[in-house]
């Protein structure tokens, strides 16, 4: 055994062997009735108060405030915050640089059991988390227990991961000496998570950073403060040390400074294509003072595609595509966006698309209707936008409306387009929302072509009886998540590492086994041998 550099306190023969959080069980009415009164104890604690901006122990002045709003009844106000500028930057980084002497001095067992005990309390606290994302984030209860449970997921898969890391060692010892490597934190990082996992994605990216012995400043969607603020609460009942997560709310010039600081050496970025290119670049940018070239972790976008093969199940793939466009209200980056259906069956299959559409019960997430709102009044403009713009060329067979005026909620009826070809924007751009295009293929060369023709690779399904062509989408649909006769979305931490080619991102595979390597640098030692 090397033992040039103890990196750990004990040997990981015990560990537990990871398992997935089971999802909520809503038909049994109890559990139902769980979730009723965590989402009134979570409305009676709404206040009009500010949450202050604290930073090193000190309340700061901010000349701007986030309001955030129940995306389903934008007059209620689920949190006022304080909001972070480009002028709070330094003292953000200067607050977790003074933490990462003695944190990443820490054992890895310390900050792994953090994660541990995290999750725990999260397990314990389920309801309460999944009562925040339904009114915050607009989740049916469904949606928000898998992103609570996902959530579980990473913190407990990282603490696992980050002691086998720990105790990795190079198989190979030259003659002669003796080797080792061992991973070692970055140090200051810059996360900033998208509103759609406000709570899953958020704490993943957090915790990953944290469990490796990095400080990060945390800045969270402006649409989702209150989930990030109550996750942040938790890790510090369950010991996290001040300054180890700097939590800052605020808005972009918040964060485009935050990436552009000397100090911060990898940015964590879960959103749009858009500002995941901006950061890319921005980061690229050596800064006055900086001593290491920024790292960047970026998961993007999609535009992602299902292609329904002529000998599919086609009840199915009807019942999956429905599930992986409409769930959530197609604001996943998995979502389904495109379905590509082989031409001797498209009429067929476009008829079960809009009896399950039709079915789709529409209303506010707290009585856990199948779909809801889009999140705010921008994606309910750009949806609508994409809607009456697509129905130029193509035909809308499903939905195609605005359901409520914005006041009362950003309800938009799930919606099915036929009639455009793959070089259409509406099969091109992410929409982000329930819109689905359904796009004719002449044969499986041609879908397979169709499924490729975009600057997208994230997610992708196939459904087929053929083993064949299952081999072929294996070898030649290029996504960085493709499924096999199942729906496009719904990852699971461990089973479906997750991440995208192309645009859709740098592939980093959450929940994954490699991905702690991203938030750390390997150092080889080797010592000569008396
Ligand atoms: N690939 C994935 O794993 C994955 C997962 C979830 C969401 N997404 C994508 O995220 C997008 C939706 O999320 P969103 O609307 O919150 O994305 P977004 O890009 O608008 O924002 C993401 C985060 O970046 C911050 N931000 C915005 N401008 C910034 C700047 N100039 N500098 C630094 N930070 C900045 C935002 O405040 C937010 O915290 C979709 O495109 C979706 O596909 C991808
Ligand atoms: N990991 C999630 C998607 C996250 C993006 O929005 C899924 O697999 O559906």
């Amino acid at each position: 055994m090397c033992t040039i550099l103890d990196m750990t306190t004990s040997a990981n023969t015990s560990l537990p062997v990871f398992a997935n959080e089971p999802f909520c069980d809503f038909s049994d009415a109890k559990i139902a009735q769980q979730m009723r009164e965590a989402i009134q104890h979570a409305e009676s604690r709404l206040t009009a108060e500010k949450y202050p901006l604290v930073l090193n122990g000190e309340e700061k002045t901010t000349k701007t405030e986030i309001v955030s709003v129940n995306p389903a009844r934008p007059s209620q106000t689920i949190g006022v915050y304080a909001s972070a500028d480009a002028s709070h930057v330094p003292s953000a980084v200067a607050s977790a640089s003074k933490a990462f002497a003695s944190w990443s001095a820490q054992s890895t067992e310390k900050r792994a059991d953090l994660l541990l005990r995290a999750a725990s309390l999260l397990r314990e606290r389920k309801m309460e988390f999944n009562a925040w994302l339904v009114l915050e984030a607009g989740k049916n209860w469904g949606e928000a227990d898998a992103d609570t449970a996902e959530a579980i997921d990473f913190l407990e898969y990282y603490a696992l991961q980050a002691i086998q890391l720990a105790h990795a060692k190079p198989s190979i010892q030259y003659p002669g000496e003796e080797n080792q490597l061992v991973y070692l934190p970055l140090g200051v990082g810059a996360v900033l998570p998208p509103w759609n996992f406000p709570l899953a994605i958020m704490a993943g990216m957090t915790c990953a950073a944290i469990v490796m012995g990095n400080t990060v400043v945390l800045k969270p969607s402006p649409l989702t403060p209150t989930i990030a603020l109550r996750f942040v609460e938790l890790l510090l009942e369950c010991g996290l040390p001040e300054g180890v997560v700097t939590l800052c709310q605020g808005g972009p010039e918040f964060g485009d400074a935050l990436v552009g600081h000397p100090e911060v050496q990898f940015i964590a970025f879960t959103g749009s294509k858009k500002v995941g290119l901006h950061i890319h670049a921005k980061a690229a940018q050596t800064q006055p003072g900086q001593r290491g070239i920024k790292r960047t972790i970026l998961e993007l976008g999609g535009k992602d595609g299902i292609i329904v093969d002529a000998d599919a199940d086609l009840e199915s793939a009807a019942n999956g595509v429905v599930a992986s466009a409409f769930g959530f209200n197609g604001q996943k980056c998995s979502a389904c966006s495109r379905v590509i259906v082989d031409q001797s069956v498209h009429d067929e299959f476009v008829e079960m698309l809009k009896t399950r559409v039709a079915a789709l019960a529409q209303g506010d997430p707290v009585e856990n209707f199948a779909t809801g709102p889009v999140a705010n009044d921008a994606a309910y403009d750009r949806v609508l936008g994409y809607i009456q713009d697509g129905a130029t060329r193509g035909t809308i067979v499903a939905g195609g409306h605005a359901k409520t005026k914005p006041e009362d909620g950003y309800y938009i009826e799930p919606t099915v387009i036929t009639g455009l070809t793959s070089s259409d924007r509406l099969c091109q751009e992410e929409i982000f929302g329930p819109v689905l295009t359904v796009i004719a293929a002449k044969d499986f060369d041609d879908a397979l072509r169709i499924a490729n023709d975009t600057e997208y690779g994230l997610t992708g399904a196939i459904y087929s009886s053929s083993e064949e062509k299952l081999h072929r989408a294996a070898r030649e649909f290029h996504v960085g998540n493709l499924y096999f006769n199942r729906k496009c979305t719904g990852a699971m931490v461990g089973a479906h590492p997750f991440g995208g080619f192309k645009m859709s991102g740098t592939d980093s595979k959450a929940g994954g086994p490699d991905y702690l390597h991203l938030f750390s640098q390997a150092k080889s030692i080797a010592r000569k041998l008396a």
